[in-house]
């Protein structure tokens, strides 16, 4: 933590919304921070330039969050973001940005949860040890995105894993099939996403061999547990410009 040096100036983009309200809340107790504006659907976001944040925190929605970003970038203000719906054309996009404004730095991750964080790393250890790896995500029927974020990385974390370990394809004798029963097709990985009210954020991994399965659970049970770690990534963002995919770039884990 800095003590020495004047705290971060932050502002939040989607102050008013679930995982916003929890961020502002998180920023507001540390005092190596200071909150100078929290922002959301209506206002306008040159409140951010003149507010003189250092770094904003994203919590919106998938189809606003590209031109946030711009904005972020093109005024050289870092940006730690959790909102979901990045596919490669729009990381290409923000590479091409950040290009134009080479000491500004985006942190992109699909879970601030350090349990998602280990869960998705346990995930990927282990699938190349077992013929199959399916994934359950269950999220609050609110959510735009299906599958989730965590979800759709885990994916491409245990399909890379498999493709370096030259893992054959998984057994399936489906021959006949209503659509979408077998859920999406995720870089080989299916996934299948339950939306249920009552739920917050929840993925199983469910491996299986011979006579065997393991099933590796989170659940987020309070969108507080988001906090510590967008903390982590707005303490780490200033030393690492450019684009980074991954909360667990800046942590410190065995
Ligand atoms: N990476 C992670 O760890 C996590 C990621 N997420 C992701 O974060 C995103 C937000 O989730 P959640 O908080 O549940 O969603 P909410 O809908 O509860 O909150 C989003 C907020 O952003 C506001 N908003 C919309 N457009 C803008 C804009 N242009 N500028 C500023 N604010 C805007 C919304 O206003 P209005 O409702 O009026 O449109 C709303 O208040 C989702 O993509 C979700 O998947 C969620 C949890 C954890
Ligand atoms: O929308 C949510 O709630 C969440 N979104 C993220 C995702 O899509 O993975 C993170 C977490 O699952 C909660």
């Amino acid at each position: 933590m800095n003590t020495t040096e004047a705290p971060l100036r932050v502002a939040v983009l989607g102050a008013r919304g679930k995982v916003g309200r929890e961020i502002c809340k998180a920023v507001e107790a540390v005092s190596d921070m200071t909150l100078v504006a929290e922002i959301d659907a209506g206002d306008p976001i040159e409140r951010l330039v003149e507010s003189g944040a250092q770094a904003v925190v994203d919590f919106t929605h998938p189809d606003v969050v590209m031109g946030n970003l711009q904005f972020c970038i093109e005024n050289g203000i870092h940006a730690v973001v959790g909102t979901t719906g990045f596919d490669d054309e729009r990381l290409a996009r923000l590479g091409e940005l950040l290009a134009a404004s080479p000491e500004t730095g985006v942190l992109i991750a699909a879970n601030f949860s350090i349990g998602a964080i280990l869960m998705m790393r346990f995930a990927a250890q282990a699938a190349p040890l077992f013929e199959s790896v399916e994934i359950v995500e269950l999220h609050h029927p609110t959510k735009a995105d299906a599958p989730s974020g965590t979800a759709g990385r885990t994916a491409e974390l245990i399909a890379a894993a498999r493709r370096e370990a030259n893992s054959p394809a998984m057994p399936d004798a489906t021959s006949q099939e209503i659509d979408g029963a077998r859920g999406a097709d995720v870089d080989g990985v299916r996934v299948h996403s339950v939306r249920v009210r009552g739920l917050v954020a929840h993925q199983e991994v469910i491996l299986g061999g011979l006579g065997e399965t393991l099933t590796i659970r989170h659940d987020s049970i309070d969108r507080a547990g988001f906090g510590p770690g967008v903390l982590a990534g707005l303490r780490a963002i200033e030393a690492h410009p450019g684009l980074t995919i991954g909360l667990e770039h800046f942590l410190d884990l065995p």
